[in-house]
């Protein structure tokens, strides 16, 4: 099922095209990620899908229309972290968040469970941790019972050990069988997390698809020898190499297959060459992230 189709939408902020004719589709169950760099237009694109901002043109539909004008309530989601009440325990202000929301079924102990809350219940907010304060926004977009969660940019100035708490609770819940649609600039994030990502750019699509494919299936093949000249004449010859990287001490290989890699080893021991340094891995997001991005710079 389609829980979100955005098409073709431009946001300008004066001379400022913040979107630029940005399509993009979640599907329920997805863990989506929006990532871009600073000022891509993730926050801009949030808005406007949350009715906070409107767009210049373009359009946006949720749930394929099933909720009518009104599927706000199907969503949960924090842009900044809300206006807690320091004085006031974590229970009680996930109660005035129920309140404000009109929700009345919620098991407020899951949700306080499901964001390792429950032994801290009863503490007041203002002696939270920035990550427990972070969390426990993110279980007031818990209530209500929301089929859809949206963040921005979830672990923005945590500490590590904040980051690593926030992301198992993220985690949990996309585990849930929630739809999670967030946005982020941190490559390890959105590889840890989602099932699939749109990497952005000046507010253009440049990439979209499972993390697993944007990722790709290339594989990188690392290979040094004493001789460097001799291997580069090798390695020049293996028609299955893509494209090959001068590093110091090593050639970067990349190759679209990775039983290439027994490929390489073999050539160049027949060649006459010894390999001082061998390593096989997969290109990960971050190298095709910086790829992507600079391909359009
Ligand atoms: N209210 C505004 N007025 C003018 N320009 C704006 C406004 N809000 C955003 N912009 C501009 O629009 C572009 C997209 O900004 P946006 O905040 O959506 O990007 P982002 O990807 O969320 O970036 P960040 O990660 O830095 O928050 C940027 O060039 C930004 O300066």
């Amino acid at each position: 099922m389609s829980v979100l189709k955005i098409n073709n939408l431009h946001k300008n902020y004066g001379n400022i095209h913040a979107l630029n004719g940005l399509n993009l589709e979640v599907e329920a169950g997805q863990v989506y990620g929006i990532l871009g760099p600073n000022g891509s237009g993730k926050t801009t694109t949030l808005g406007i899908i949350l009715g906070i901002l409107e767009q210049t043109s373009g359009s946006f539909t949720w749930f394929d229309n099933k909720y009518g004008d009104n599927p706000r309530r199907r969503i949960g989601a924090i842009l900044e972290t809300p206006n807690f009440y320091p004085y006031l325990d974590a229970i009680s202000n996930l109660k005035i968040v129920q309140r404000i929301k009109k929700s009345h079924n919620d098991d407020l102990d899951e949700i306080l469970r499901k964001i390792n809350l429950y032994e801290r219940r009863e503490s007041k907010f203002r002696t939270f941790s920035l990550g427990m304060k972070q969390r426990l926004a993110i279980g007031a977009t818990l209530i209500g019972e929301p089929d859809v969660v949206i963040f921005d940019e979830p672990t923005n100035g945590l500490d590590p050990q904040g980051i690593a708490e926030v992301r198992t609770t993220l985690q949990d819940i996309a585990d849930s069988g929630k739809t999670v649609i967030m946005a982020s600039h941190i490559l390890d994030e959105v590889e840890k997390i989602c099932s699939h990502v749109a990497i952005i750019k000046k507010g253009n699509l440049l990439a979209t698809g499972s993390v697993g494919s944007i990722l790709s299936t290339d594989t990188t093949v690392e290979i040094g020898a004493t001789d460097m000249n001799l291997l580069k004449n090798i390695l020049s010859n293996i028609s299955s190499i893509k494209s090959a990287i001068d590093r110091p001490g090593f050639i970067e290989c990349s190759v679209a297959n990775e039983d290439q890699f027994e490929n390489i080893v073999k050539s160049c021991i027949d060649g006459g060459i010894v390999p001082t340094h061998i390593i096989k891995r997969k290109k990960r997001l971050e190298e095709e992230f910086l790829e992507i991005t600079k391909e359009t710079a």
